[in-house]
């Protein structure tokens, strides 16, 4: 029986698909924050596993019949996305939180249906990442082509090459790739382009593929690294993750494993700068500061104090009157582009002329409408925006059009007058752990409100602002 079809004969009555905890933060699409700007930020605040790394590590449970086990699992939408999608194939997902310790317990022993649906992938970038372990776990991957935020082109061409080269066979049919190959081979792949998850996917196909594959100009983002180090804990043979060479020894079978999700670089950078912007003094705990060194740069050039507590935590203050600089976003361990929207906020209140130029995706300066609704003299030129501080934002009603913009909104939002409304922050519960709660445990003055039917008195916590 070909492998494809020894993966379909397997139909148990054991498929018992179960959150034991569910995850709560599915929140209507509809709500709203309420930020009344003006406080500065004051404490402690816990940074969350990052999960641009557990997703990768999610769709590693792929590989093994054997249970992965996986801790600082960030509670936030697109968890809760790619436990549905695992569930859908098949897999039983277990998440835990609380004193479950943010874990999730991934059994990937069945996989009775290697499809990712349209209707669970719309949302997110990441799914295109089974496509890897599926096709070679199974010998056949059927996915969605993927959505995520909406922030320009998002082709996965690169992903699509790179399995062809390994000897997968692509089609497409009904807005769905199909890649086939009975085992994969390992391959030379120099990338046109640095990709996280395609590195991702790839470096997920080579592992069980016969022979040995030689990845160049890979990613070196630490959630590639983090991927690398859950996959060699299952029995994976990889060396130079990090660096832009990469080189995998197929093995024939992966075992199962225990793995902490390393702390969100982007959530602590997003952090560090609503100290700074809101002239607070402010400790960012649970981070990793090794992995901030391009948004601690920025920082401090800008007039910001950044000193380290211990080896895990950041005391963020700015005493005085920040200066405009100029960024400009790259691979890592470049400036990030999922740090370009937040520092935008921050270059509104920074004395002088700031510009930030975006380098990896062609539209994501979809925040700056909003910002300028809200008093910031923002120009767009091509890639390049130009900032001119310091100004006194006013509260506005303002719309979140991806994550990260968001994240913008609201920080600009806390220094604003008055009282803002934010909509549509779904796209930011995608990717920010209880975000309202963190920052009013630090002395912001924010609330979440349910609008369902729009009925403005369904408001899910009242306390605070
Ligand atoms: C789930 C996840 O980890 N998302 C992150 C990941 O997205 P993602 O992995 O999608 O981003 P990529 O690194 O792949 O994209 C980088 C650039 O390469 C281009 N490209 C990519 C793949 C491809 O096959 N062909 C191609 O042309 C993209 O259009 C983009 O211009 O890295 C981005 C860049 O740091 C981050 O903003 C996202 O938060
Ligand atoms: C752009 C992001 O996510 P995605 O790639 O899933 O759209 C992000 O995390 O900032």
């Amino acid at each position: 029986m070909s492998k494809v079809a020894s993966h379909f004969a397997v139909k148990s009555s054991k498929l018992l698909v179960y959150s034991k905890i569910s995850i709560g933060a599915i929140k209507p699409i509809m709500d709203k924050f309420v930020v009344r700007g003006g406080n500065p930020l004051l404490g402690t605040i816990r940074v969350s596993g990052a999960k641009n790394s557990a997703l990768p590590c999610m769709a590693a449970a792929i590989l093994t019949e054997d249970e992965v086990v996986l801790e600082n699992i960030p509670q936030v939408q697109d968890i809760e996305t790619e436990r549905k999608l695992l569930v859908s194939m098949g897999a039983e997902v277990e998440l835990g939180y609380g004193r479950a310790q943010h874990r999730t317990t991934i059994s990937c022993r069945v996989l009775s249906d290697p499809t990712a649906k349209y209707e669970i992938v719309k949302t997110m970038r990441a799914s295109s990442l089974v496509l890897g372990p599926l096709v070679a776990r199974t010998g056949l991957a059927r996915v969605a082509m993927p959505g995520g935020c909406a922030i320009g082109g998002r082709p996965i061409d690169l992903h699509i090459k790179g399995l062809e080269s390994m000897g997968a066979v692509i089609s497409y049919e009904h807005g769905y790739i199909e890649a086939r190959a009975e085992r994969l081979k390992g391959a030379h792949i120099v990338f046109d382009k640095v990709t996280v998850t395609g590195t991702e996917d790839l470096l997920m196909a080579a592992v069980l593929a016969e022979g040995e594959s030689l990845f160049e100009n890979c990613a070196r983002e630490p959630e590639v690294t983090d991927l690398a180090a859950l996959l060699t804990a299952m029995g994976a043979n990889i060396e130079g993750a990090g660096t832009a060479t990469i080189r995998v020894k197929g093995v024939d079978k992966l075992h199962g494993a225990r793995h902490r999700i390393n702390p969100d670089r982007i959530e602590a950078g997003t952090f560090l700068i609503a100290g700074a912007i809101t002239g607070g003094d402010l400790c960012v705990a649970n981070c990793n500061p090794s992995h901030l060194g391009a948004i601690i740069g920025k920082l401090t050039e800008a007039g910001a104090r950044i000193d380290p507590i211990n080896g895990e935590s950041l005391r963020v203050r700015s005493e005085g009157t920040l200066k405009a600089v100029e960024v400009s976003t790259q691979e890592y361990p470049g400036f990030p582009t999922d740090m370009q929207a937040q520092y935008m906020a921050l270059a509104t209140q920074s004395e002088g002329t700031s510009q930030i130029t975006e380098n990896i995706f062609e539209n994501r300066f979809m925040h700056v409408q909003e910002l300028v609704r809200m008093g910031a003299d923002i120009r767009v030129e091509g890639r390049t925006a130009t900032i001119r501080g310091k100004s006194q934002l006013s509260s506005a009603a303002v719309m979140c059009s991806d994550l990260r913009a968001s994240a913008s909104l609201v920080l600009a939002a806390l220094v604003a007058d008055g009282e803002s409304i934010l909509d549509r922050v779904y796209h930011m519960d995608r990717g920010y752990e209880h975000i309202e709660e963190k920052l009013r445990g630090v002395g912001a003055q924010i609330r979440r409100m349910g609008n369902v039917f729009g009925n403005p008195k369904r408001e899910t916590v009242a306390a605070g602002a």
